[in-house]
């Protein structure tokens, strides 16, 4: 099967989001980059994560051209070549409409980075890409718009786009800044949350894309 590593990467990611509640029956989709080909496997449009197999994973190629695969890719494919395009660094990306994320998506409010969490796994405050309708290929631009070299956004009335050096990083993001968001939500019933300064965040933040875990 082409790809067959990269298909099973992104399945596993895309059971992982319901693991973690960061999806509601099909509200998502995973892609992952073969950085030899250029190739891209994506989660086919509204389909149950829980019933595919790797083969229901799609491939395309830089122009969205199915490569190989029987189901019509994700609505937002578009979207992903574009961020794709744009960040030659990035291997993998989530589409998720995790609730507390969201909740901030629907304020369209900025989540400051008062958390070594957000630090770490996103680099800095949450930034919110202007709304966009779905399916007509916008988001990607309006998400490259506020992303600059950060590992997720916020869409506007929509949800969340998180990214990374691979498909699992662009799950941990995912899943962090719902765990930023719910923290920060919880703080500021509480009072006002302190923003780390910028100075700590790029620390935090090279600690965990060079030194942490297993790789150095
Ligand atoms: O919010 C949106 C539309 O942008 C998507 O998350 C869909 O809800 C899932 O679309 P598919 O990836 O299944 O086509």
């Amino acid at each position: 099967m082409l790809l067959e590593n990269l298909r099973k990467e992104v399945l596993s990611a895309a059971l992982q989001l319901i693991r973690y509640g960061l999806v509601t029956l099909t509200g998502g989709n995973v892609s992952g980059r073969d950085e030899q080909t250029g190739y891209i496997a994506i989660t086919p449009s509204g389909m149950d994560y829980e019933k595919l197999n790797p083969a229901d994973i799609v491939i395309i190629d830089g122009a969205g051209n199915t490569v190989d695969g029987k189901w019509k890719a994700s609505v937002d494919t578009k979207d992903h070549l574009y961020i794709y395009r744009q960040r030659p660094d990035i291997q993998g990306i989530i589409h998720t409409h995790s609730p507390y994320a969201c909740s901030f998506a629907m304020l369209h409010r900025e989540i400051p980075c008062c958390s070594t969490t957000l630090a770490n796994e996103v680099g800095g405050s949450v930034p919110v890409a202007r709304y966009t309708p779905v399916a007509e290929a916008a988001i990607g631009p309006a998400v490259m718009e506020v992303l600059g070299d950060k590992n997720a956004c916020l869409l506007a009335n929509h949800g969340v786009i998180a990214v990374g050096h691979s498909v699992r990083h662009a799950l941990v993001a995912a899943v962090m800044l719902e765990d930023g968001a719910k923290v920060y939500h919880l703080a500021s019933l509480k009072g006002e949350p302190v923003q780390l300064p910028p100075e700590e965040i790029e620390k935090a933040r090279n600690v965990f894309l060079y030194t942490y875990g297993q790789s150095s």
